[in-house]
């Protein structure tokens, strides 16, 4: 078990070059939020949008437009029901799955978007599955577009659901790897629990930073957007991964030195000012 310490952090997070713009710092595209959940994807976005992401859309129900407008200026937002191949086709990293409730047709058509890219061999896309979207595959039996950079971001009862690995065993890595290898030959595991894993390469890797103070309704939704934040900038994926997943609990830390919960949007307006820290500190 290796720790996800602040080093890997600093050696991920660098300095911009001056002569960059947006298009440098990636597209990202959120599906998700139904009309019940659009919480869910207000989160990941403004997470995603204070990590630095260039250009960031979110697909979702249209209830959800007027609200997300309000919250985040920075964001485009489109119909989740209408367009989505194009949408698809047009981003870096596609986060689906949080608050996105049963909208299997959603989640199909992404996945076979996906494929149609990867078939033409443009580029490589990364993939972040969370929230519903992990539920919905273990209940419809789908499966995970292969050759496309894959993250899963389930908590305890999500990977339960979707590996078969209960609860209870889910402090044994070798269980885990198996299951995850059964799931995709290449994708990130990130296992959240008060002792988050991430399986990478056959590496294991466990945070010791955060705490009870993130026990709280969006939580994982402002980390899936992190995540696509940071893979969006930084390679390879899986340090991406690993610097968001550390910087989140590292944040939530911080403020938890003066607050008893730490609530998504505090952590998600505290990504700048920390990313500058690892930033300045990059050798
Ligand atoms: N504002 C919004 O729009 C928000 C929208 N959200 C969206 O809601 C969707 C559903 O996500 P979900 O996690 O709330 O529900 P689900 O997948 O059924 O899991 C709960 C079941 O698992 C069990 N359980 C056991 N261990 C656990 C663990 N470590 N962590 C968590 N649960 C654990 C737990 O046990 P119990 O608490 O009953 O003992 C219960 O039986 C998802 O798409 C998400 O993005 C939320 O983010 C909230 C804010
Ligand atoms: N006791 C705890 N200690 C540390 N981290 C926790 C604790 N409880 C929850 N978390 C973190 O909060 C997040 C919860 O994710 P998730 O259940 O998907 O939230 P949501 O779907 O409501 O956004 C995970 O990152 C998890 O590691
Ligand atoms: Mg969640």
């Amino acid at each position: 078990m290796i720790k996800i310490t602040k080093n890997i952090a600093e050696s991920v997070v660098q300095k911009r070059d001056k002569h960059s713009y947006k298009g440098k710092y990636g597209r990202v595209l959120i599906i998700g939020g139904n009309e019940n959940m659009g919480g869910a994807v207000i989160m990941n976005a403004q997470a995603a949008v204070y990590s630095g992401a260039g250009l960031v859309t979110v697909a979702t129900h249209p209830d959800n437009k007027a609200p997300l407008h309000a919250r985040l200026p920075e964001v485009m937002v489109t119909d989740y029901k209408k367009e989505l191949e194009n949408q698809v086709r047009s981003a870096d990293v596609v986060l689906i799955g949080s608050g996105i409730g049963e909208e299997l047709a959603v989640l199909k058509a992404t996945f076979a978007a996906l494929e149609g890219v990867l078939q033409q061999g443009e580029r490589k896309q990364t993939l972040i599955v969370d929230g519903s979207a992990l539920t919905m595959l273990a209940g419809a039996g789908l499966t995970l577009p292969e050759g496309v950079a894959t993250v899963l971001t389930p908590h305890q009862m999500e990977w339960q659901r979707l590996s078969g690995v209960k609860i209870a065993d889910q402090k044994d890595q070798e269980k885990n790897q198996k299951a995850l290898e059964s799931l995709s030959s290449s994708a990130i595991l990130v296992l959240k629990s008060e002792a988050t894993q991430v399986y990478w390469n056959h590496d294991c890797f466990e945070l010791t930073v955060g705490g009870p103070y993130q026990a709280t309704g969006g939580m994982g939704d402002t980390l899936a957007g992190m995540v696509a934040g940071f893979t969006a900038q930084f390679t390879p994926c899986g340090s991406a991964v690993l610097a968001a997943v550390y910087s989140h609990s590292a944040i939530a830390e911080e403020l938890s030195q003066r607050a008893y919960v730490t609530l998504p949007s505090e952590i998600a307006k505290g990504i700048p000012a920390f990313m500058k820290k690892l930033a300045d500190q990059e050798s």
